[in-house]
């Protein structure tokens, strides 16, 4: 079974609800959801399948406390890691995720799937794709 790790950072709760709606969907006994302030390296490493969330924020960038210095943390880690990015966003057009899948193919990442972005909170048909991720890769 694929170990599937969903590690996220959110300010007021969207992006944790997104969290959420995949990780209600996979096989508890292997997958575990983490608020990036908990995550270590080796939580990254050792996914078969790795879901990282985190907001719009500053002027389209992670989230500059937490999460940006955690994906700094796991630069090096992610050479041929299947990924799935997915996160929150306010008035942007979505720019900040485009800067991280960017940066993510550049370390040798692997993007799974499209990206998940929800102008503030999800809406059913995004519920609905988060819930079907989790379920797609835990098997
Ligand atoms: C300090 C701050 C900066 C933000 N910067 C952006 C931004 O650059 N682009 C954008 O689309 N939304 C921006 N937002 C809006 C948030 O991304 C949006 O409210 C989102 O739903 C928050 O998700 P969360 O509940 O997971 O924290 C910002 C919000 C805050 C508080």
């Amino acid at each position: 079974m694929s170990k599937i790790n969903i590690i996220y950072w959110s300010g007021t709760g969207n992006t944790e609800a997104m969290a959420n709606h995949i990780y209600n969907a996979c096989n508890k006994e292997n997958s575990k959801i983490l608020s990036v302030d908990k995550a270590t390296v080796k939580d990254a490493e050792e996914a078969d399948v790795l879901f990282l969330g985190c907001a719009a924020m500053g002027d389209e960038v992670l989230e500059e406390s937490e999460m940006e210095p955690f994906m700094e943390s796991i630069e090096g880690s992610i050479k041929g890691k299947k990924i799935a990015l997915f996160g929150s966003y306010g008035w942007g057009d979505g720019q900040w995720m485009k800067d991280w899948e960017e940066r993510i193919t550049k370390c040798g990442g692997v993007l799974v799937e499209d990206s998940i972005i929800s102008n503030g909170e999800p809406t059913d048909e995004e519920i609905e794709k988060l819930s079907n991720l989790g379920s797609k890769y835990s098997v």
